[in-house]
């Protein structure tokens, strides 16, 4: 972020613990501790307005746990979330945007009705005429049709449905989206719709995204700056074209070799080397280093602290 641009969001050593304890009786009878999972640790970032930050990472690194702690559906454990003020002086609230667009739609609510929700909720139309003509608006801006607004959610297919999650996310007027693998269930093809429509937006609407993936590729062409998480802590975050140009944590290289090249005859996604370790015990000092190429007996006992490059890159790696 440079000095002229603000943060509409800033997150500062955030921490989410989740008590996953077996049932009083059981930890009575089977004389079991209470067990406690960080799923998100030590976590600072900011997000600059009307920029994109994504944060990466396998499956159970804690981007969505993130998510949910930005938008207010967990509680943080510690920590601090700040919104800027948005264009009406009030902080910032985010809306988010959810992988599976068809649980996240009513099914049995017309879509014009699902999309008027908010519109109502919030009395941001004074009138049944207005919310018709903002819910025929808004379909316009998702690249749906009025007609559509009669038909029922699973009348559509999942790019389609995806388009009305975020026209209904738009209702509400919201600065600040949080999309949390929005297009992972979706084809290929129907993908890149979808990614060109949200940075469409982007622009016309002035939106602030914090964008969750487990894909790099995904969100090299939305992202101004990238995060890589590993077991609940950034390892790596970096503007886009520095992390693609030169990654330097051990991590993010293996998620970059991952990537399909374009030009192999073997397009098919290589499996990052090794497992994700459980959450619930993970290992000591450096809590990559059982998968690490570099990893020294240090690694084994000392955690690397985030330090900022010559290139502004944030990277917690004792040798990379
Ligand atoms: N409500 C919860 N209660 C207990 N554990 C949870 C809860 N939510 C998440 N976790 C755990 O926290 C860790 C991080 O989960 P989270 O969903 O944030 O990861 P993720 O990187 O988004 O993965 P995925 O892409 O699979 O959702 C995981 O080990 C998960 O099992």
């Amino acid at each position: 972020m440079t000095a002229t641009q603000t943060a509409a969001l800033r997150v500062e050593k955030l921490d989410r613990v989740f008590d996953v304890s077996a049932p009083f009786l059981s930890r009575l009878l089977y004389r079991q501790e209470r067990r406690y999972l960080h799923a998100v640790n030590d976590v600072s970032f900011s997000v600059p307005s009307g920029g994109c930050l994504s944060l990466v990472g396998e499956s159970g690194c804690g981007k969505s746990t993130v998510a949910r702690l930005v938008t207010g559906i967990y509680p943080p454990s510690s920590g601090q979330i700040r919104f800027a003020p948005g264009r009406s002086g009030q902080p910032l609230s985010a809306q988010m945007i959810f992988q599976d667009p068809y649980a996240s739609l009513n099914p049995r609510w017309r879509v014009k009705t699902i999309i008027a929700e908010p519109l109502r909720e919030l009395k941001l139309r004074d009138t049944e005429a207005l919310v018709a003509e903002r819910v025929a608006e808004l379909l316009g801006i998702v690249g749906l049709n009025v007609a559509d607004g009669d038909k029922f959610p699973h009348e559509f297919s999942g790019g389609q449905r995806q388009r009305i999650s975020i026209a209904r996310a738009l209702a509400s007027e919201p600065e600040f989206l949080v999309c949390d693998e929005p297009t992972s269930a979706l084809d290929v093809s129907v993908q890149a719709q979808i990614l060109n429509l949200m940075r469409r937006l982007q622009d016309e609407l002035g939106l602030t995204y914090l964008f969750i993936s487990h894909d790099l590729s995904v969100v090299r062409h939305m992202s101004d700056q990238i995060a890589v998480m590993y077991l609940g802590r950034i390892v790596e975050h970096a503007e886009t074209e520095v992390l693609f140009a030169d990654p330097k944590h051990p991590y993010t290289r293996l998620l970059l070799e991952t990537i399909p090249d374009v030009n192999s005859p073997h397009r098919d996604r290589k499996i990052v080397a090794g497992e994700v370790p459980s959450p619930l015990s993970p290992p000591s000092g450096c809590t990559f280093h059982p998968r690490c190429p570099l990893a020294q007996d240090r690694c084994k006992t000392e955690r690397p602290n985030l330090e900022t490059k010559p290139d502004g890159a944030r990277v917690a790696c004792h040798f990379a």
